[in-house]
């Protein structure tokens, strides 16, 4: 039996719990600090057992995931290191920023145990075990980020492991990862909240601001609505590649600055042109950082009711709708209807199920 216990049993650790319970040959045990979260967890079913006793929890563990926010990370490795672990087990996180702690657990594991770091770059503004899913890893990359001490034949053994998550594990050097996840993840966390406190500013004078502020608006931001102390912990632990990368973004500020003040609008083309064919370079359908959702767009007519007989259709059987938005409905017009899922699966069989009594477009 391999024995995983997972420290933080929230979106992530919950994610992981999911992917392992059940599958022959696992156990898995959740640890927090607070009893009645692990009430909480043996209720939802999440993990075959858990405890708020961290010696209990580790006990003959094969691998140890640390799943708490990142500024704890370390004291966690630092307490474990205190209790009698089995020979030959892995301990890894998932945290979303890599080099303090790749470089931190180097110094502090020792006698047969083993640190690996790990990122699954899937995730979402929510938390909590509430929002976790087995579906969570699935087609995304999971970075693994191991010391240079590390014997490739553990990276092997965790890389096999993590295979039943359906992830693609890649390897990165820990400090490359935190220039890279900076650009790609941090930075845009930071200028989705950035961009949503403007707007809230305005909104204080003139309510119609919020009124309108849909669709796009509401596409770019999502990720503003992420847990604060997680984030807390994100930005300050990788404080040096973020103050590097906000000059760099006030530079792309300045030059649209720039562009507007002197109506430039062949300038301005060329930023459109530029950024569009780069980003038509970015792999679809890929779950990524800033997760994509898979669509399905439903033609409605314009009659009452319609949105609930499809969303009753969809929950008979059971495929689990995370985002429903009318694109178009006005009286001349039929409606389009955006469905969105979690994964590639679900909107296949929604496709499915609809385009008996709809028009379906993928
Ligand atoms: N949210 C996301 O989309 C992603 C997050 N991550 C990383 O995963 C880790 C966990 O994040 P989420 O699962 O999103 O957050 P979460 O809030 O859903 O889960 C965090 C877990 O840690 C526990 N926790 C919080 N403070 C604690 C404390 N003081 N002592 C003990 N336990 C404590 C919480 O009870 C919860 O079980 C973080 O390190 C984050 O950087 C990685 C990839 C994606
Ligand atoms: O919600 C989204 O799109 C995200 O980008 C989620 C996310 C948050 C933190 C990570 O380290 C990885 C992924």
């Amino acid at each position: 039996m391999t024995k995983i216990a997972i420290f933080g049993v929230g979106l992530i650790g919950g994610s992981l719990a999911l992917c392992y319970k059940g599958k022959p040959g696992f156990t898995v045990v959740g640890h927090s600090p607070n009893p009645k979260s692990v009430e909480k967890l043996l209720k939802r079913n999440v993990v075959d057992a858990a405890t708020t006793n961290m010696a209990e929890a580790v006990d003959g563990a094969d691998y140890i995931f640390l799943c708490v926010p990142v500024g704890m990370l370390e004291e966690y490795v630092q307490q474990l290191m205190n209790l009698p672990l089995k020979k030959g087990c892995i301990i890894t996180d998932v945290g979303s920023t890599k080099a303090t702690i790749t470089e931190s657990a180097e110094t502090i594991v020792k006698d047969g145990v083993f640190f690996i770091g790990g990122h699954p770059m899937a995730g979402s503004e929510r938390h909590g075990v509430e929002a976790a899913s087995s579906h969570l890893f699935e087609n995304a990359f999971y970075v693994l980020t191991p010391a240079e001490g590390t014997p490739q034949a553990e990276v092997d053994r965790l890389t096999e492991l993590l295979k039943t998550t359906k992830a693609q594990i890649v390897q990165v050097g820990a400090r490359e990862h935190d220039d890279i996840v900076g650009a790609i993840s941090h930075l845009p966390h930071i200028i989705a909240v950035a961009l949503v406190n403007q707007v809230r500013g305005y909104n204080e004078t003139n309510p119609l601001y919020q009124n309108l502020a849909a669709g796009g608006f509401r596409d770019i931001t999502r990720i503003a609505s992420s847990e604060p102390m997680i984030w807390r912990d994100i930005l300050v632990n990788n404080r040096q590649v973020l103050l590097k990368l906000l000059v760099d973004w006030n530079l792309e500020i300045s030059r649209f600055i720039e562009l507007i003040e002197n109506s430039d609008g062949e300038g301005i083309v060329e930023q459109f042109r530029i950024a569009g064919e780069f980003r038509s370079q970015l792999p679809e359908r890929r779950k990524g950082m800033i997760t994509s959702l898979f669509d399905i767009y439903v033609d409605i007519p314009d009659h009452p009711g319609i949105i609930g007989q499809i969303t009753t259709l969809l929950g008979n059987a059971r495929i689990n709708l995370s985002n429903i938005q009318i694109i178009e409905s006005r009286e001349d017009v039929p409606g389009i209807l955006r469905l969105s899922f979690r994964n590639q699966e679900d909107a296949d069989r929604a496709s499915e199920l609809l385009s008996g009594p709809y028009a379906v477009h993928v």
